[in-house]
Formats: structure tokens, sequence, C-alpha cells
């Protein structure tokens, strides 16, 4: 069977290029990788929703905290089978968001920590219900909101496609979810985690011999 890793982080922390780096260190070391990033907004009719709620359309649904986190948990829901027959093909499948983003922003939208009802929540119907695979690792990619927020911009302004939705314009909300975020990786929710300093660049070889392919993790 192959890890499940995870990394998890505010918008622009720089996930995708943390991804990058770590399986182009991983395929290095002759080991095989399959990635994907949640949401899957070209594949799931879910996640499709969910980003035109987040840029206005459909109403009131983007305001509904729940509904979104349906969504979200929808598409992972139809994900569940592909990442499995992806464990037993790949040695690593990589995710670019998963669960604890759920649980993470949407308690930072109800102003909530780690500890309230929605985190609950989110474990009750993604964890227990959807019986989702469990991550061996999950990585947090800790940056300051200021840092994540220039990101963000710089990416909105050398990418196509990429302006920023409502989650990522709200820099109170970063805030919150960062605390959030902050909170689940010191309880070790779900599974084991370590928090990445992202503010510099990543030491990728450091991270995949101490964490990612570390034995007993
Ligand atoms: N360590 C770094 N130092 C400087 N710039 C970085 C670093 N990591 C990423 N960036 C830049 O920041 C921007 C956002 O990075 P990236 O797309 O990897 O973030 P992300 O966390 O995946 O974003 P989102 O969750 O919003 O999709 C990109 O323009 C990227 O080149
Ligand atoms: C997977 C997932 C994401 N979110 C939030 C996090 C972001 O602000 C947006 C969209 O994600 P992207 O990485 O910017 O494309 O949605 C969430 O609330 N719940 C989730 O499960």
């Amino acid at each position: 069977m192959g890890r499940l890793i995870v990394i998890e982080g505010l918008d622009g922390a720089g996930k995708r290029t943390l991804a990058d780096g770590l399986t182009a260190e991983l395929a290095a070391r002759g080991h095989s990788v399959a990635r994907t990033a949640f949401p899957r907004y070209a594949d799931d009719i879910h996640a499709e929703l969910v980003g035109e709620a987040l840029r206005g359309r459909h109403g009131d649904l983007g305001e509904s905290v729940h509904g979104v986190a349906v969504l979200n948990a929808l598409d992972r829901r139809a994900a569940a089978e592909p990442l499995r027959a992806d464990l037993r093909s790949y040695d690593i499948v990589l995710l670019d968001r998963y669960v604890a983003s759920n649980a993470a922003y949407g308690a930072a939208r109800l102003h909530q920590d780690a500890h309230g009802d929605f985190v609950a929540w989110v474990r009750e119907l993604e964890i227990e219900r959807f019986a989702l695979p469990r991550p061996d690792l999950q990585i947090l990619l800790r940056v300051p909101v200021d840092v994540a927020a220039r990101r963000a911009e710089h990416r909105e302004r050398t990418e196509v496609d990429r302006g920023r939705d409502n989650f990522e314009s709200d820099s109170a909300l970063q805030q919150r979810c960062g605390e959030v975020y902050a909170q689940l990786a010191a309880e070790n929710w779900w599974s084991p985690w370590v928090v990445v300093d992202g503010a510099d660049r990543v030491d990728f070889a450091d991270l995949v011999d101490e964490h990612v392919m570390a034995p007993g993790r």
C-alpha cells in the first residue's frame, strides 16, 4: 500500500509549489507519485459548483458554511475509490488539501475553534460516515497571512484563470483559519501532522527524509 500524504495551509501558502518540489524529490529517488488537488474543479460536479458559489453564483449557496462543506465532502466521497486505487498502485499519493480544509475553513467562517461543533460535524460526515482514506501524514505549510496574501496576489497577476475567490480575499478569515489549522496540527487531528515553515524555501530532501518516508510514520 502507498502512503497518503496531505498538504494543508492557507490560500496562497505555496501548497502546489511544495507538492511540485516533493514530487520531484520523490521521483528522483525512484518513488512513484500520484497527485490530486481538492476541490477537483475540472473533474467533479460538486467541486465545480463550489468554485462557482465562491465567486458569487447560485444565490446564497456560497454564504452557507454547511452547504459549501457538503459539496466539498461529496467531491471527496466521489474521489474515495480512485484514491484507494492510487494507494494500491503508487508509492505515494500526494493530496493538495483534504478533509482538514473543510474543518479549518468552516470553523473559521463560524468563528469556532478546533473543539467546536463544526470540526466535530466534519469528522462525523467525512471520516465516520463517508469513511474516507486516512492520511499517513498531514503537512501544515505555515506562512504568515500577509505572505500568503502576497503570494496569492502574485499568482493572480501571473497565471490565467487564478483570480481570487471570496475566501482568498478575506484576510480576517485567513487569520482565523490559520489558528484552527495550528490547533488541528498540534492535536494530530485524524493522523500525525508536521508543521513546515513555508515563509522561506522549503528543504524538500529534508522533509522527505524526516517525515514523508520516515520509518514508523
Ligand atoms: N517558498 C516560496 N517563496 C516565494 N514564492 C512562493 C513560494 N511558494 C510559492 N510561491 C509563489 O506563491 C504563489 C502561490 O503558490 P501556490 O500556487 O503554490 O500556492 P497554493 O497554496 O497552492 O495556493 P491555493 O491554495 O490558493 O491554490 C505562486 O505564484 C508561487 O510561485
Ligand atoms: C478542499 C476544500 C477547500 N476549502 C476552501 C479553501 C479555499 O479557500 C477554497 C478553494 O480552495 P483552493 O485551494 O483555493 O482552490 O475552498 C474548503 O472550505 N473546504 C474544502 O474541503
